[in-house]
């Protein structure tokens, strides 16, 4: 089987492991399963073409096991089955149509959507499972594994994933190490492929030329895989990278600040984070809801950020960041959103630069990150890019030291200030008692509603300090005014 042969050949170890994880799972399949009972979903694009020499290597060595047989592949009796489109790209039919006919298959063509024709084809048939290419960093792909059943909704069938762990870079490796063919539309920037209403080629391998059509490279040739999509029209909106939509523009923006670490419940580590990141938001005109410190532990985390994602509007966490079995925290923030770590190959490039003499084997289990909704920051003079899930930042710093440069390059990142109005305040002084001024100020705290009164005393004896913040200065001033004119001349003292 010249597939078998190429990778064997191949000195790409990585390669190999993805092959043979591949193979195993589809020979797990095979066994599981008999032939009648599977089926394949093909679709002309780029991982449908891995899966369907996948498949073809490991039916091959699936029935030279049974019979011991040394024989070629003429024929691949997998029921195969495409969902054909009016809006599909010309050259993706052309192509389905040509691999069908090379690799003698049976297309079973299909022009309903998916779920109807899935109805329709279970209905006339034994299958019980059907293999896709659906990869980690798809948007179909959250939650599933090697071997997952359809959906609740859908027909009851078992989801086959062999290639759900390639990378983008895995599945070129794949293409050009077995010189198979592909659909053209990969040699002219098209990277990942919908339909003709929601594709173009990802203008990352535009090339600057001076004639009127642009040109564009292969698909191959596109570093950063996660940004195999870019072609993809989107449906919504642009991505953003800084907190706060419009709406949110001049409304005070809500943080939450957790802590994970044991050793700070038992008093063994003092957090000096926590209060240099409240101290920070602050300064940048964000409101502080809430600072926690959680044990190590996964369901902790877990319940604790799926609890403030809800309520803030940014989530920062720290501690337990790592390799370490107390490293707990990405798990539970993937636990929280309800999605698994999974091995990103970009995070781990990076730790590979950072580490690269003690990186054994081809996994680095700090690698994994919280899967399909995972956004890298990188910055210049960070040598590891931030890691932001949704509205949870992760923050890597252990001392306050690395959290100054960490939040120097995140709020250059995501406009974290900029975004925001600043809030206006000012601090008075007082030797009047707390019985003294406890009523006046809690009218004036009905008088004026929009701004926030806080106090607090250094000392029990000693003078009250009372915090005046709001987004108008002048109705500071105002409140202030009010305040002063309940009592004698000189009993506030303005601290600035
Ligand atoms: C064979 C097959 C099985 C599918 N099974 C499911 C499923 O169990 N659950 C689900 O939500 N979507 C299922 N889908 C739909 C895909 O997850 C996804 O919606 C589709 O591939 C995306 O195509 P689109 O971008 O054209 O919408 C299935 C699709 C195919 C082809
Ligand atoms: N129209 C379709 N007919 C049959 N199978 C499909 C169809 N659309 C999607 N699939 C299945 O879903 C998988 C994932 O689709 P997806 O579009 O992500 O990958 P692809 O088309 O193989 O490659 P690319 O990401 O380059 O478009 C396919 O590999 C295939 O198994
Ligand atoms: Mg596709």
């Amino acid at each position: 089987m010249e597939i078998d042969k190429a990778i064997g050949e191949s000195e790409d170890k990585r390669l190999k492991t993805k092959y043979n994880n591949a193979i195993f799972v589809i020979r797990r399949a095979l066994s599981l399963y008999s032939i009648e009972e599977v089926a394949f979903s093909f679709n002309g694009g780029k991982d449908s073409t891995v899966l369907l020499h996948l498949l073809r290597a490991g039916y091959f060595l699936h029935k030279k096991e049974l019979s011991s047989s040394n024989g070629g592949l003429s024929s691949f009796p997998v029921r195969t089955i495409y969902f054909e489109s009016p809006s599909a790209f010309t050259e993706i039919n052309a192509f389905t149509y040509d691999a069908a006919q090379t690799y003698g298959i049976q297309l079973d063509i299909i022009r309903q959507d998916f779920k109807s024709g899935l109805e329709a084809l279970l209905k006339a048939n034994p299958i019980r499972a059907i293999f896709l290419g659906v990869r980690i960093g798809d948007p179909t792909a959250v939650g599933q594994e090697q071997f997952s059943p359809s959906s609740p909704g859908w027909p009851p069938f078992m989801r086959v994933n062999p290639i759900l762990d390639w990378s983008y870079r895995d599945v070129w490796a794949f293409l050009l190490t077995c010189k198979v063919k592909y659909c053209s539309l990969y040699d002219q920037g098209y990277t990942s492929i919908g339909s003709i209403h929601d594709t173009v080629p990802n203008a990352l391998l535009s090339v600057n030329d001076t004639s009127s059509k642009e040109k564009f490279k292969p698909a191959y040739l596109l570093s950063d895989g996660r940004l195999e999509r870019a072609g993809r029209v989107k449906k919504n909106a642009s991505v953003k990278n800084d907190v706060g939509s419009d709406s949110q523009k001049h409304e005070v923006l809500l943080a939450s600040v957790i802590a994970v670490g044991d050793e700070i419940l038992s008093g063994t580590v003092e957090d000096q984070l926590g209060l240099s990141l409240c101290k920070k938001l602050t300064s940048v005109g964000w409101s502080v809801q809430q600072t926690s410190v959680l044990r190590n532990d996964v369901d902790s985390v877990s319940e604790e950020v799926d609890r403030q994602r809800s309520i803030c509007d940014m989530v920062f966490i720290y501690g337990g960041v790592g390799p370490l079995h107390s490293d707990v925290t990405l798990a539970g923030v993937a636990k929280a959103f309800g999605v698994r770590l999974a091995p990103d190959e970009e995070f781990e490039e990076y730790l590979r630069h950072l580490i690269s003499e003690q990186c054994t084997g081809d996994r680095n289990e700090m690698a994994q990150l919280p899967e399909g909704i995972t956004e890298l920051l990188h910055h210049e003079k960070l040598s590891v890019p931030l890691i932001k899930c949704r509205n949870v930042i992760v923050l890597a710093a252990t001392n306050t030291e690395e959290l100054e440069k960490e939040w120097e390059c995140l709020t250059e990142l995501t406009k974290l200030g900029g975004s925001t109005s600043l809030m206006e305040s000012k601090r008075l002084m007082t030797s009047l008692t707390d019985v003294e001024v406890a009523k006046p100020l809690s009218k004036l705290g009905l008088e004026f509603p929009d701004i926030y009164l806080g106090c607090y005393r250094k000392s029990r004896q000693g003078p009250i300090i009372i915090t005046l913040k709001g987004k108008d200065n002048a109705r500071i001033d105002l409140a202030v005014q009010g305040l002063c004119e309940k009592f004698k001349e000189g009993v506030f003292v303005d601290m600035k």
